[in-house]
């Protein structure tokens, strides 16, 4: 018997590899890229091989056995290690936790029978056989040349799909997808989308047009069973079709040959905690390194992606038109709160729009991207408001459970009867959320069927979808939802879409607060006439309740033009020297005293050289306190992206070392400053 070393990642925050032994004739050894189950800091767990050598520098009486490889399973392809090895590099995250976490945890568990009782289940299922597709529209003419161009692509070919809402993006993915799937004996095509709730209808419309294909999903809310069945179907090739959420970006497919990221500006395609990654930007460098075709869709690109598609870099495929014949895009109309006031949150031109709809038996959708009741409660005599003890924010009122609660740290506590400080009995609700609004609403139209949609409402698995269906199936007159609504749904019998109060948004800190409402806005402007008018219906409408009414954001909604507004912002953002023209990272800082999170940060800044990148003064964040840690920051800048990345590695490097009782992690690329 001979041994090897294997060098294996493993999910720690260590940044190494670890070397195991194995002994086995030379003609079974391992491969790079398989499973490999050990022994580390007394627990048994599931690495990665990512290398295998004949010695090892650890003694040899300190060396461990690997306890089992997991043969059973063909290894990760060397592209799969170089993307995940790509994203440890870039985000500066230890490989094991970038390529383990994905992995379902039924592959990671010690026993083997999980994955062996799957492989069975895997095999049983019938195997992609015709990739025909069933039912295919006739596309138009920009449609069709969209399609034709992602299909026929060769190589490395980062495409914008421009296309305004409704003009039938989803037919150019699949009509590109049946191209490549007749041409690419085995290839696979992963298709991304930002949210959940947005996959039922994409794998609907997938099932329908290609019956004959292996379709797996993954996302958040897969029992684990589900998820290693799909997960294994990707990794195994069977799969040809895989449709996820962002981590389907991580997914092991040996066959990809296409990649779709639909609403590609979606904040949602960036992780948020742990490995803070965008699978936006893994996804061009993935089609990059695999050298095949990739399709960013949406009506209103990010920045990063128009950018690119100005300078040349994406190709830009336009399509200017809604897809349905008779249906062109709403008209947006602004109502001036200041000489229309609302009641109840409503001004009389959008009251008397929703009781036209009801009338004609048509559809609305009512935006407030607030939910609750209240964001807050007050006492009219003192002046106490209902803060949260643990954040830098309010208690929301929530007040069909008698409750508050804080949005960010989830304390809950019952309404008081009175005022904690003074005693007075009158307490009142300050503000709107979406239940606030659908009280009044119900009260304003006893017989109208309201339907609220936000995550409140679909908390329970299921409800989401149960609420999308009774609306595709016409038994809501008017729905109300936060952003969950705003976005990719394909609402038929939709005419009025009324914006309850987007201003707050228009005066944000954040320098990308107005190329995100501008996208919110034009999205779900976008839910309205989809279908076209019906005889004797309504125009698609879209109303937005504003004190602003010279404000150009809003100009720029109401003409639709994307273009010019992306235009302009980009401008503003090369002479303020901003994202795309600027690259940076944030390191950020948590401790139960704030000084301490600003202290470590000061030292940090000073820790080591940094040509060409500027560090900033570490500030608290806005939002201060959550669940009592204090919160603060460091603001890293370079106009060159190597510069930044090599100041980085050196920087984690220093930092890694330093001995801090701060809890800290760097985010590379921010999206909230
Ligand atoms: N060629 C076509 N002929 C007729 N109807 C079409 C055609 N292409 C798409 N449609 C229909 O147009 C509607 C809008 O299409 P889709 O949902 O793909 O739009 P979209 O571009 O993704 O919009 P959004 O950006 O708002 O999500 C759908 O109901 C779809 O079935
Ligand atoms: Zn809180």
């Amino acid at each position: 018997m001979a041994h090897c070393i294997l060098k294996i990642a493993l999910d720690t925050p260590l940044n190494a590899v670890f070397d195991y032994r194995w002994t086995c004739e030379d003609i079974d050894r391992p491969q790079v890229g398989q499973f490999a189950l050990v022994s580390f800091a007394r627990r048994e767990m599931m690495g990665l091989i990512v290398e295998i050598a004949d010695h090892s520098d650890v003694p040899a009486d300190k060396l461990k056995d690997a306890l089992a490889v997991r043969t059973q399973l063909s290894p990760v392809s060397k592209q799969w290690l170089a993307l995940a090895g790509f994203a440890a590099d870039y985000y500066q995250r230890p490989l094991g936790e970038v390529a383990l976490p994905g992995v379902p945890k039924n592959v990671r568990v010690p026993k083997s029978v999980p994955l062996d009782n799957a492989l069975k289940k895997l095999a049983k299922l019938p195997d992609s056989h015709d990739p025909t597709p069933h039912n295919m529209p006739v596309l138009n003419a920009q449609q069709q040349a969209a399609a034709d161009f992602i299909g026929q692509a060769n190589g490395y070919q980062p495409v914008l799909l421009y296309g305004v809402t409704g003009s039938g993006k989803t037919e150019v993915y699949l009509q590109a997808c049946a191209e490549v799937l007749a041409r690419e004996a085995d290839g696979q095509i992963l298709i991304m989308v930002p949210e959940i709730n947005l996959t039922p209808q994409l794998e609907g419309n997938i099932r329908a047009r290609f019956p004959g294909v292996m379709l797996a999903t993954l996302h958040s809310s897969l029992s684990e069973g589900e998820r290693m069945l799909h997960w294994l179907a990707a990794h195994t090739g069977r799969a040809r079709i895989v449709l996820g959420t962002r981590l389907a970006i991580l997914a092991s497919l040996p066959h990809l040959k296409l990649i779709v990221i639909d609403e590609e500006h979606d904040p949602s395609y960036k992780q948020q905690e742990g490995l803070r990654y965008s699978a936006r930007d893994l996804a061009v460098w993935r089609a990059w390194q695999l050298k095949i075709p990739i399709v960013l869709g949406s009506a209103t690109p990010s920045l990063e992606t128009w950018h690119h598609a100005q300078a040349g870099r994406y190709t830009l495929l336009p399509l200017r038109e809604r897809a349905v014949k008779s249906a062109v895009l709403p008209q947006v109309k602004l109502i001036d709160m200041e000489r229309d006031k609302p009641r109840d949150g409503l001004t009389s031109s959008l009251v008397a729009a929703l009781k036209l709809r009801m009338e004609r038996g048509e559809q609305s959708l009512l935006f407030l991207n607030r939910r609750g009741y209240s964001p807050v409660i007050c006492c009219e005599s003192c002046g106490w408001v209902s803060d949260c003890k643990r954040c830098t924010s309010f208690m929301v009122l929530h007040k069909g459970e008698y409750k508050l609660r804080c949005h960010h740290c989830s304390l809950e506590m019952r309404i008081p009867r009175h005022c904690p400080t003074c005693g007075n009995i009158d307490l009142q609700p300050v503000g709107r959320g979406t239940q606030r609004v659908e009280e009044g609403l119900q009260a304003m139209f006893p017989e109208a069927r309201i339907l609220r949609i936000d995550a409140d409402s679909t908390r329970r698995k299921g409800s989401a979808q149960e609420a999308f269906d009774t609306v595709h199936r016409g038994d809501v007159d008017i729905l109300i939802g936060t952003q969950m609504v705003a976005k990719g749904h394909d609402f038929k019998k939709l005419t009025l879409v009324g914006i309850m109060n987007p201003d707050t948004a228009l005066f944000s800190q954040d320098y990308r607060a107005s190329e995100r409402l501008f996208a919110q806005l034009m999205q779900v402007a976008g839910r309205a006439g989809r279908a076209g008018q019906a005889e004797g219906g309504s125009a698609a409408e879209v109303l937005i309740q504003t004190r602003y009414m010279q404000h150009p954001l809003y100009s720029a909604v109401v003409s639709h033009d994307y273009d010019r507004f992306a235009s302009s912002l980009l401008q503003e953002r090369q002479q303020a020297a901003l994202p795309p023209y600027l690259f940076q990272a944030l390191l950020r800082a948590e401790a139960p005293e704030l000084a301490n999170a600003l202290a470590f940060l000061a030292q940090a800044r000073d820790c080591v050289e940094h040509p060409g990148v500027t560090i900033n003064d570490p500030i608290p964040m806005s939002m201060t306190r959550v669940h009592n840690v204090d919160r603060a920051q460091l603001l890293v800048e370079s106009p060159s992206r190597p510069a930044l990345q090599a100041f980085l590695r050196e920087w984690m490097h220093v930092l890694r070392d330093m001995k801090t009782r701060v809890k800290w992690s760097l985010e590379v690329d921010p999206l909230d400053i």
